[in-house]
């Protein structure tokens, strides 16, 4: 490997600096002209939606042109073996010059792959490959790898990216994805994967590159379907967000799953046994039972008005109707299924369909329209809202919750006593209006909207972190999918809700993709081996099997332990020292606390503010609630009191290992004598 520093005043130019930097230059210049060209093509199709759907495609294409100036060009290259080296510079997108050669090849092309793949032992026809270091957008050096000479592996460059200081939201990895990584980033869409890895290992990054990547590589079909991203709160999402767009990708739904859910304000909030409940897919049979018991057996013969005649339609022939269409409403395909509203409306085309039928056996001719009309009669429609009612999906919930008779009926034999009288609500609301839904009621009427209607569905859906979601949850987002495929992110490790299981096995059923096939990934990017190891002694506890991750590199002082007996003096002065370095900072501390270590904080002339799931960027000092702290990470972390975050939940080791988990480069832990048995052995 041959690093090569910012060259020095004093010494002689290095000619591969200055011809990589002409190279930077014209790809500039081409990005431009790329530039100017789109601008230029005019908007006039064959008709106004066709000019329309022209603009949208101009802008779009703008928009993935427009240029950052943080962002450079390309970040690596590839030289061929051989007596005539091909090479290729890798960027964040293709740049053609005039003649339309390429002079920056898009990191997603099969063409890149080697750059990622390639390695001493299996040099894919890659004799070196080189990294490119920048700053302030001018190129400032470069790193060497000759696979040719059995000179490979990752170097300062990968660190360097690493431990880079945090500011504002996260970055994307393209330059240094690493061949693990690749792999799962570049499979096929038609596989779901289900990545099982540890603190660190580069989950959330790899989902969102492999998003990216997907929408390169089938643009036409999932333009049309759509990618969606799933994460578990507004502040993860906020602090992810800026990933796809770097990448070019503007158009990626990136939802969390109460937003996905948010049919019905949520106001209230549910015991924790009550939650357990209301997550538990047994709850799905109890909607569908609730829902489909409102279809009555028809008790008379229909007369059916059809263009200017009436004709009767038998009792008989109306059983068999309902029947029928009700045998269409079973399975498990959503997009398959016959879904209640739906049912609905073809039991009242059935209907007039018979009247059609017997007016041609009598001769009668009638048409499309008068048969639709008659489906729309006040007969037909008194027919149906007494057989088959028509119904809303947060009425249907707050009718189960309301009546206790409903509710026994549809959960007979599902749910025992005690669980009915959990979810029975003693004093209605006065409407369904003005219930005070909770999050968990929010995916229920969700489930029942599903049961309603066909979801709309995407292409491929991302979910993050979804060792916590509830079965009900997981039924939510495989709504989502359509014919679809997923990308499932998650750490058994971190799992912190109630219904966490110690393997993968329900959550993927409960996605409606048990096959999916589960990829560790195992090497840690983000913590520093002496906190990664210390954090790891707690995995026999919390997640029995589960193999520990590797750090990918180490740095010694990076871990701090201190014991307290009172935080405010130690906290201040260790935030004050912390602040003094450039990066972010996250104070970690139980979330009743979180307001009282703002004020801490501040009263000390520091800068910190608390980080709340709102969306709002963090503060540069963040005091962050232990339940918020997942997903994120800072250049330094603080943990306030780490024995207050274990008692405050159940699963508070599992928090715990969370939060240890959060640091780049430096952790320090103030604690009050009590540490956990498994941390209590502090190292030297
Ligand atoms: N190949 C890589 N090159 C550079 N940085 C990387 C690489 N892989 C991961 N990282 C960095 O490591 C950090 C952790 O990545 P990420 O948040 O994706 O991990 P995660 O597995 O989702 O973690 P957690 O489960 O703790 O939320 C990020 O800062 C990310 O940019």
């Amino acid at each position: 490997m041959s690093p090569v520093a910012p060259s020095e005043t004093d010494l002689p130019p290095d000619p591969v600096l200055a011809a990589e930097r002409a190279h930077l230059a014209r790809a500039l210049d081409c990005l431009s002209e790329m530039r100017v060209a789109a601008t230029a093509v005019t908007d006039a199709g064959v008709d106004a939606w066709a000019s329309e759907r022209l603009g949208a495609a101009r802008a779009e294409r703008l928009r993935a042109l427009a240029a950052d100036p943080g962002v450079p060009p390309f970040f690596g290259r590839t030289d061929s073996g051989g007596p005539v080296p091909e090479t290729f510079h890798i960027g964040r997108r293709h740049v053609r010059d005039d003649a339309g050669d390429p002079v920056v090849i898009d990191w997603r092309a099969p063409m890149s792959r080697p750059f990622y793949q390639a390695t001493a032992a299996d040099p894919q026809g890659v004799a070196r490959r080189r990294r490119f270091g920048f700053a302030d957008g001018e190129l400032t050096g470069y790193e060497d790898e000759r696979l040719d000479t059995g000179d490979d592996g990752p170097g300062e460059f990968l660190r360097a990216e690493i431990e880079r200081p945090r500011s504002g939201p996260m970055r994307d990895i393209v330059a240094t994805i690493q061949p693990d990584q690749d792999d799962i980033v570049r499979a096929p869409l038609s596989e779901s994967i289900c990545v099982q890895g540890a603190p660190g290992t580069g989950k959330t990054a790899v989902g969102l590159h492999r998003a990216a990547y997907l929408l390169y590589t089938h643009g036409g079909q999932l333009a049309r379907t759509g990618v969606l991203v799933v994460g578990p709160n507004r502040a993860f999402l906020r602090y992810i967000e800026q990933v796809l767009p770097t990448l070019g990708e503007v158009d990626v739904a990136q939802s969390t799953v109460a937003d996905l859910t948010g049919r019905v304000p949520v106001r209230g909030v549910d015991e924790p046994a009550t939650a357990v409940l209301k997550g538990d897919v047994r709850m799905a049979d109890v909607l569908r039972r609730a829902l489909w018991g409102e279809i009555r057996k028809p008790a008379d013969d229909v007369m059916v008005p059809l263009a200017g005649r009436r004709y009767r339609v038998p009792v008989e022939r109306l059983k068999r109707y309902v029947d029928d269409l009700r045998r269409r409403a079973r399975g498990d395909d959503d997009q398959q299924l016959l879904h209640y509203a739906a049912g609905r409306e073809r039991l009242a085309m059935l209907l007039a369909g018979d009247a059609r039928r017997q007016k041609e056996a009598a001769g009668g001719s009638p048409t499309d329209a008068e048969t639709r009309r008659a489906a729309r009669s006040p007969e037909v429609r008194a027919f149906c809202d007494e057989v088959w009612p028509s119904r809303d999906a947060a009425g249907l919930v707050a009718a189960l919750f309301a009546d206790a008779a409903l509710l026994a009926r549809a959960a007979r034999g599902v749910l025992d006593d005690g669980e009915q009288a959990l979810l029975h609500w003693a004093t209605p609301p006065r409407s369904v209006r003005s219930a005070r839904w909770t999050e968990a009621d929010a995916v229920l009427v969700d489930e029942a909207a599903g049961l309603l209607e066909r979801t709309q569905g995407f292409g491929h859906v991302v979910v993050d972190e979804a060792q916590d979601l509830s079965p009900m949850q997981c039924r939510a987002v495989a709504r989502r999918l359509a014919a679809g495929s997923l990308t499932v992110l998650g750490d058994l490790a971190q799992a912190t809700s109630p219904w966490s299981a110690a393997d993968w096995g329900q959550t993927l059923a409960g996605l409606g993709r048990p096959d999916t096939v589960v990829r560790p990934l195992t090497r840690g990017y983000r913590v520093p081996a002496e906190v990664l190891d210390y954090a790891n002694r707690l995995l026999p506890v919390i997640a029995p099997g589960l193999p520990a991750a590797t750090a990918v590199r180490g740095e010694p002082g990076s871990l701090r332990i201190h014991p307290i007996t009172d935080l405010a003096g130690p906290l201040t002065g260790v935030v004050t020292e912390l602040a003094a370095e450039p990066g972010s900072i996250g104070v970690v501390c139980a979330d009743d606390v979180v307001g009282e270590v703002v004020a801490l904080l501040t009263a000390a002339g520091l800068p910190a503010a608390a980080l709340v799931d709102d969306g709002e960027p963090p503060a540069r000092i963040a005091v962050v609630p232990a339940t918020l702290a997942k997903g994120l990470e800072f250049d330094a972390v603080v943990v306030g009191d780490p024995a207050a975050i274990v008692a405050a939940e159940p699963r508070g080791l599992h928090r715990l290992y969370v939060v240890l988990t959060r640091a780049v480069s430096t952790l320090v832990v103030l604690h009050r004598d009590d540490l956990p048995a498994q941390l209590a052995d502090v190292p030297g």
